[in-house]
């Protein structure tokens, strides 16, 4: 076992079974969580007039170590929305992100976007979990999959009301997206070496399938790169660890959105 994908992926294996022994999917099917209305993140995405922007709620990770431990989510989820976030990504995995089991919980009693269950996905007990939680929708890291289980988890997906985001690196992982998916991500990260280059968007992008929402994930610190994204089909971008790692992540966002609609005008007024 090398790299930390495989890690994170076994260690789910044995997380779903202890899970799913505890707390069957029937019992799931009995939560709060499960009965709530869910939101679009297509709709949210679409409609933002802040350029899309999903902020993730995230305390660690694999590539930062510790970013923001202290920070309670649903101050932070306040301020994302607040400052014009159009969705909030959450992290639910406890072992390497430091997700607490409630996050997604407050995160929703605090706002009213709609929020995506971050986690490995690799079990249809998950999609079940993800409701029970109350996400309005997953992420599918086409990486941990083969094609079939991605169109399966999607299905099992749509099934339950939640919407799909299945995130890419590279040709290959293309090769896989199923029709059932909402929403393409473009992870900017590559998983094994942890490097962050914002040209895998630009390269990958021609080779989704036309018409599906495409959105852009990981890496992403500086507003002049939305605008670049934007020119090329992004609608949405994905960002956790700039703001998580400033003071007041609200803030930090609020001022990110205030500084791309100042290049954005910039730019259209140079070509007008
Ligand atoms: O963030 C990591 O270090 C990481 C490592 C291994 C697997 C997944 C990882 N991140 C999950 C994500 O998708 C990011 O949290 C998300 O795209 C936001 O990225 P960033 O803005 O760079 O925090």
């Amino acid at each position: 076992m090398d790299n930390i994908l495989d890690r994170i992926v076994a260690h789910k294996r044995l997380e779903i079974d202890r899970r799913a022994e505890q707390f069957p999917v029937e019992a799931l099917m009995d939560s709060a969580g499960y009965a709530h209305p869910r939101r679009s993140l297509c709709r949210a995405i679409e409609e933002s007039k802040d350029f899309g922007i999903i902020a993730e709620f995230k305390r660690k990770s694999p590539s930062q170590q510790d970013i923001n431990l202290e920070a309670d989510p649903a101050a932070v989820a306040k301020g994302y929305v607040e400052a014009g976030a159009a969705a909030i990504s959450c992290l639910t995995d406890v072992q390497f992100f430091g997700a607490k089991p409630d996050d997604i919980d407050k995160v929703r009693a605090a706002v009213s976007v709609p929020i995506i269950r971050k986690d490995f996905i690799i079990d249809r007990y998950q999609v079940h979990e993800a409701r029970a939680m109350g996400a309005d929708a997953i992420l599918l890291i086409a990486a941990c999959l083969s094609p079939a289980q991605l169109n399966e988890l999607a299905e099992e997906a749509e099934e339950l009301g939640l919407q799909v985001i299945c995130e890419v690196h590279n040709e290959d992982e293309v090769a896989k997206i199923s029709p059932s998916v909402d929403i393409i991500g473009i992870n900017n990260r590559d998983l094994t070496t942890f490097k962050v280059d914002i040209t895998t968007s630009l390269e990958l992008e021609p080779m989704l399938p036309p018409g599906i929402l495409r959105i852009s994930e990981s890496g992403i610190e500086d507003p002049q790169t939305i605008v670049k994204l934007r020119r090329e089909k992004f609608k949405g971008f994905l960002i956790g660890t700039y703001f998580m790692r400033q003071p007041d992540p609200g803030l930090a966002c609020a001022e990110f959105i205030r500084k791309t609609h100042t290049i954005e005008a910039t730019y259209k007024d140079a070509i007008a």
